[in-house]
This record gives structure tokens, C-alpha cells and sequence, in this order.
């Protein structure tokens, strides 16, 4: 294991919020600029500025009434920021080429319960010049989903399996699923994942997902954005931010972090009888009475979940630089 140190690349050495290694020159597949949107009730997402480099499988997480969906239906046009700007391939979500290149898998599945599942592919065929019929069927048949049932017949795996068939059927060069494995059977979820990937990896499709199962996102997406109360915490390639990050563990005969972890920019300290769990951003050497790791993605989402206090980091690869919010 390397220490956030040891790998040299904590953001002390990242090149002063210059471009990362996606670089300006690689093409943003969402580009958000101090976007915001208020409900009566307050805001549901705040000033959320990013990009998103093409040909990434990003993972969207935060908490139940972070925003995640608030920040996908703004990019898949279903809502309009109160602030800020949203491109999606550089244009706005509402022209034409947006909407032609983005699908949107939402979380209800929302199909038409009275048309059967060939109804639905016909439908989905009528209305995207680009369809793939061959990729929508094969999705279907693969779960043994008749194409004469009724879409308010199926189950709710199998509605989404066909909400699948349609996403993947329009060949869209940008993908946002909306928790799509939460109601898949294990089984179901792995083989929908292979056909994700596989597509990624024939396409260069982009993927935006958001989900709750952090224990998957390690297996299947390269880059992340972490959302809490509507602002947005950590965004990045899934390997800057760990690497930007040291797990530090050791025994205290007191129970309490040793005063030298102070100096690092601590994001949460967790005690356990003697042993403490300090998950810092490193500000110099991490040498000290502990052993030092570099966090797993999972560690790294639950330390910044549980302490919303800690500042965020936003990666060179997914920073947009500074930007006036619209009111
Ligand atoms: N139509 C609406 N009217 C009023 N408030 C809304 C509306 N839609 C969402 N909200 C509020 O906006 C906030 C963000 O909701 P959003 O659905 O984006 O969160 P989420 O991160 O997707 O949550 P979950 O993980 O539970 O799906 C929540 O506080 C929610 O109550």
C-alpha cells in the first residue's frame, strides 16, 4: 500500500486547480457552472460547479435528498437550474443534439403500463433516429421478458430491465441512470453491469449513476462525484481523489488521535477503544505513530458522508475554475 505521500500526488502537488490529466483539451460531457435549483421548500442543489470529461463511468452518491437527482434532471432537461449553466457536449440541455445524445433512466422507470414491451422498442425506435433495435431486443430477451406482456403486468426488475432495453437502444453518447440496480435481483445487476461496460467500452459512452451501493462503484466507475445537502463535496478520477488521501490506524494509550494528525487536513477521526481511524488530506510528511494506507473508495465516500463539515475537493481533471453565479 502507498501512502498519500509516497504517491506524491496530494493536492499540495496538484498544479494549482490547472487542468488534470483529462486536460481542457479533453471533451466535457457535462460542464456545470454554479448550477443551483430552489424548490419552495429551500434549495435542492447549491452552486454545483464541475465537469465531466468525456468517456468516464462516474458515480454520483450523497446522502437521501442530496440532489443527485435534482443534478441528472437538470442535464436530462426535465428541470431547469434556478442559477447557474449546464452543457451537456457543450450545448444546453434543451437544443436538439443534447436531447438526441442523452438518455435518462429514471429512478420510477416511467413506462406506458398499457404498451407491451414490442411497443415500447417500437416507440423508443419511432422516436430516435440512431435506435439500435438489435441492442434494445437482446436486453430484453437475455431476462426472458415476453414481448407481448403488458410494461403494468412485469415485475418491477423486469420494468427495468426494459426501461434498460430503451436507454441502451437510443445508442446515447451520454447515459445518466437514476439508482438503477436498486431493484435488481444480484444475478441481474451483474449481467446489467457487463452490458453497461461493454457498451463503454465499444462507444465511449458516458455514464453518470448515481446509487447507494458504494461497495459496486469500486468495480465499475472510474470517476466520482460526491453530493451532500445540495453542494457538492468531492469530484474526481476515483484514483486522484484516494491518492490525495491517507488512512492513518494506531493504538493511543488514551483513545484519542495523537496531536501530530492535526497538522493534515483531517476529514473525520473515528476511536474505538485505544485505536484510532484518522482519514486525512496530508499537508506535509504523514510519518508518525501510525500506519498509514491509502483509503479505499468506499472509506474515502463514508468518511466525507459522515462529516459534513469537511472542505470539499474538486480534482483538476473535474475543475471549471472560477465563474459568477447567476441569480
Ligand atoms: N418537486 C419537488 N418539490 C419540492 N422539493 C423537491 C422536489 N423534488 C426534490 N425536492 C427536494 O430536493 C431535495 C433533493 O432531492 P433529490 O431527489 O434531488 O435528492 P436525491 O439525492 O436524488 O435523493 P435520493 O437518494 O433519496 O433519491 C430534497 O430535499 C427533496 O425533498
Amino acid at each position: 500500500m502507498t501512502t498519500s505521500n509516497e504517491a506524491g500526488y496530494g493536492p499540495d502537488q496538484w498544479p494549482d486547480h490547472g487542468p488534470g490529466h483529462d486536460g481542457p483539451a479533453a471533451e466535457s460531457a457535462i460542464e456545470a457552472r454554479g448550477v443551483g435549483r430552489r424548490y419552495r421548500r429551500g434549495w435542492a442543489l447549491r452552486d454545483c460547479s464541475f465537469r465531466l470529461p468525456a468517456g468516464r463511468i462516474c458515480g454520483l452518491v450523497g446522502p437521501n435528498g442530496a440532489g443527485k437527482t435534482t443534478l441528472m434532471a437538470v442535464a436530462a432537461n426535465l428541470l431547469e437550474p434556478t442559477t447557474g449553466t449546464l452543457r451537456v457536449f457543450g450545448a444546453a440541455p434543451e437544443s436538439a443534439e443534447a436531447g438526441r445524445r442523452t438518455a435518462f433512466l429514471a429512478q420510477e422507470k416511467p413506462l406506458f403500463r398499457r404498451f407491451t414491451v414490442a411497443e415500447t422498442l417500437r416507440l423508443g425506435r419511432e422516436l430516435n433516429p440512431d435506435w439500435d433495435q438489435r441492442a434494445a431486443e437482446d436486453i430484453v430477451r437475455a431476462g426472458n421478458v415476453p414481448f407481448h406482456a403488458r410494461i403494468g403486468t412485469l415485475s418491477g426488475g423486469q420494468r427495468t430491465r426494459v426501461a434498460f432495453a430503451v436507454a441502451f437502444g437510443k445508442r446515447p453518447d451520454l447515459l445518466l441512470l437514476d439508482e438503477p440496480l436498486s431493484d435488481l435481483d444480484p444475478l441481474v445487476r451483474h449481467e446489467m453491469m457487463s452490458t453497461l461496460l461493454a457498451q463503454v467500452a465499444e462507444r465511449g459512452t458516458t455514464v453518470l449513476m448515481s446509487t447507494h451501493m458504494l461497495a459496486e462503484l469500486e468495480n465499475t466507475c472510474d470517476y466520482l462525484l460526491a453530493i451532500a445537502d445540495g453542494g457538492l463535496r468531492l469530484a474526481g478520477e476515483v484514483d486522484e481523489l484516494r491518492t490525495a488521501h491517507a488512512l492513518l490506524t494506531g493504538v493511543q494509550s488514551d483513545g484519542q488521535a495523537p496531536q501530530e494528525v492535526a497538522r493534515h487536513t483531517v476529514i473525520e477521526t473515528r476511536v474505538s477503544g485505544r485505536q484510532f481511524t484518522s482519514l486525512i488530506r496530508p499537508d506535509g510528511p504523514v510519518s508518525g505513530p501510525w500506519q498509514a494506507s491509502t483509503p479505499s473508495l468506499e472509506e474515502l465516500l463514508l468518511s466525507y458522508l459522515r462529516s459534513p463539515q469537511a472542505p470539499p475537493l474538486i480534482s483538476p481533471s473535474s475543475y471549471v475554475g472560477p465563474q459568477a453565479v447567476a441569480a
